[in-house]
């Protein structure tokens, strides 16, 4: 078995899908779970790109031991430094430094000439290197570039000191025929490629980059780089939960495996759907709600006879629980305290106390405290930033007459301080609190989608609502959880002003 290093880029590229942005207290907690779940590197940011990413990286930095932390930078001084300042105190630090080299992107976006451009990757390899020893280096659009030209670009950046060269399919318009062959053209015509790990990183525009990631492992590819659920700019990037089972169910076919622990794969993916607000379809492979359903006769019959019938992958491979009921109202501390482990957050004394709290208020309201109900308490409360300035909700009522348009009236804390209450009437109940609510905050806002769900089953399950707007022409998403549909909604709606909030107020999206 030939053993693929995973390289996750969740939090950098996933972070690129239009309408997500998470903020530093998220991206954190999603970097304890990559860690947990085994990743080998994992990109924290672009700290360049903002003040609020920059701080980010760093703190993931400072914070995660087992993993490769990596840092996106374009071929120039101040990205490369800002990378540096960022990742500089992680146990094992990487700057990744890309360059476009295919001729469209160097003609019309770059404006500089193939020769430029290899004197600039060289330059800033070699600049990058003064700083840090692990250097990735990234051939933009690579396949759509001359392959002559990309050996020789490749072979000069080794010699710069590259230790990863990456080959990304930017706009997801390879197959894997020609990928690979790609990838195989590279092992053959570069001196020193066996020097370095060879990447590949790979977008899922026309549905191929799962396809071609392994096309890539099998000509010579030792990193794979994605995302989990395979989010990502545009169509998203290869998603790694289907690469790292893949390989684990098809064995007898692909000699390769990863470090990725494939218990975490559901409660991972559930983290980062719930933060980023991308809902993963029913249907989705590996993590899909539907993934492990068996719904007509035949199947139902097949699986009840003999479960390999139908089903390829045992849920609990990956981490699907079928009974997850867990803790009740009559459970103490040290249960909790477990549990919490289990579900791989780690809490200070204060949150945890907290935990405990928001809990046992739940065990008041809801007969069967689920693992997915207590999952979400926890990100909640570590991603809590209630002390800090921002609009709160204090209370709100909505009046539904089925004659007569709803009516709600809220009372929101500003972040001044004050209290400002007002009321409105909408069209239904969510959209006469949305009226409401948007009459008493000064910003313009525009409702762009919202989406409901629920936290497991039955009557008396959580409300989850995901919702996305634009705040004073900045497109954010929110998210809100409560046992009431209303509250969640308030709660979601709210969440998303105050990450623009804070972008305002501290100058950039730092929290
Ligand atoms: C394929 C990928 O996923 S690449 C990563 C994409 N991620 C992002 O873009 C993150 C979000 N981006 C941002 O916040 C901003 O675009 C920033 C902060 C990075 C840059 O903002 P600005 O300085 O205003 O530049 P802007 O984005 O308008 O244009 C990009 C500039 O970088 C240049 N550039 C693009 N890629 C590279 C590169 N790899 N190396 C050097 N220069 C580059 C472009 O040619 C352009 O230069 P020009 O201003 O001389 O024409
Ligand atoms: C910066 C590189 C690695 C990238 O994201 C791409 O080319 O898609």
């Amino acid at each position: 078995m030939t053993q693929i290093k995973i390289f996750d880029t969740t939090l950098r590229d996933g972070e690129q899908s239009p309408g997500v942005n998470l903020n530093q207290l998220e991206k954190l907690e999603i970097a304890k779970h990559l860690e947990r779940l085994g990743v080998d590197v994992m990109e924290a940011g672009f700290p360049a790109s903002s003040q609020g990413d920059f701080e980010a990286v760093k703190k993931i930095a400072e914070t995660i031991k087992s993993s490769t932390v990596a840092a996106l930078a374009r071929a120039n001084k101040q990205d490369i430094d800002r990378a540096w300042d960022a990742i500089q105190y992680a146990q094992k630090p990487r700057i990744h430094v890309f360059i476009a080299t295919s001729p469209i992107h160097m003609q019309d976006k770059l404006k500089k000439t193939p020769t430029e451009v290899i004197d600039i990757a060289v330059n800033m390899v070699r600049y990058a290197k003064t700083k840090c020893n692990d250097i990735e280096w990234s051939a933009e659009d690579a396949s759509r570039s001359d392959l002559q030209f990309l050996a020789t670009i490749i072979e000069k950046v080794i010699d710069a000191g590259a230790t990863v060269i990456n080959l990304p399919d930017t706009v997801g318009y390879t197959t894997p025929k020609e990928y690979g062959e790609m990838f195989r053209y590279i092992k053959e015509n570069v001196p020193n490629i066996n020097q370095v790990d060879l990447s590949t990183h790979c977008h899922d525009d026309l549905g191929m980059a799962l396809a071609n990631s392994i096309a890539a492992v099998q000509n010579g590819a030792t990193q794979v780089e994605g995302t989990i659920n395979g989010i990502g700019e545009r169509a998203g990037n290869a998603a790694l939960e289907e690469l790292a089972v893949a390989f684990k169910i098809r064995e007898d076919f692909y000699p390769y495996s990863t470090n990725l622990v494939l218990k975490e794969i559901k409660r991972t993916s559930d983290l980062i759907s719930k933060f980023t607000g991308m809902v993963v379809p029913g249907n989705k492979a590996i993590v899909g709600r539907n993934a492990f359903a068996h719904e007509s006769g035949i199947h139902q019959d097949g699986v009840l006879k003999n479960t390999q019938t139908y089903e390829i992958i045992t849920p609990a491979l990956v981490g699907v629980q079928s009974n997850n009921l867990v803790l009740g109202k009559h459970s103490g501390r040290h249960a909790f305290k477990d549990k919490i482990d289990q579900l791989g957050f780690t809490l200070t004394e204060e949150k945890l106390a907290d935990a405990f709290k928001a809990f046992k208020q739940l065990t008041d309201r809801k007969k069967e405290v689920t693992d997915d109900d207590l999952f979400v308490i926890l990100m909640d409360i570590q991603t809590d930033v209630s002390n800090r300035k921002q609009y709160q909700l204090l209370s709100f009522q909505v009046q539904y007459d089925s004659r007569n348009l709803p009516t709600a009236t809220v009372t929101l804390k500003t972040p001044a301080g004050d209290e400002i209450e007002t009321a409105q009437t909408g069209n239904g109940s969510v959209e006469a609190l949305y009226n409401t609510i948007e009459a008493l905050i000064s910003e313009p806002i525009q409702l762009t989608d919202f989406n409901l769900s629920s936290i497991g089953k039955g009557t008396d399950a959580l409300a989850e609502v995901h919702v996305n707007m634009n705040v004073d022409n900045i497109p954010v998403s929110g998210r809100g959880t409560a046992q009431d549909v209303l509250e969640a909604a308030a709660h979601a709606f709210l969440n998303a002003v105050n990450r623009v909030f804070f972008t305002h107020s501290s100058s950039q999206k730092s929290e």
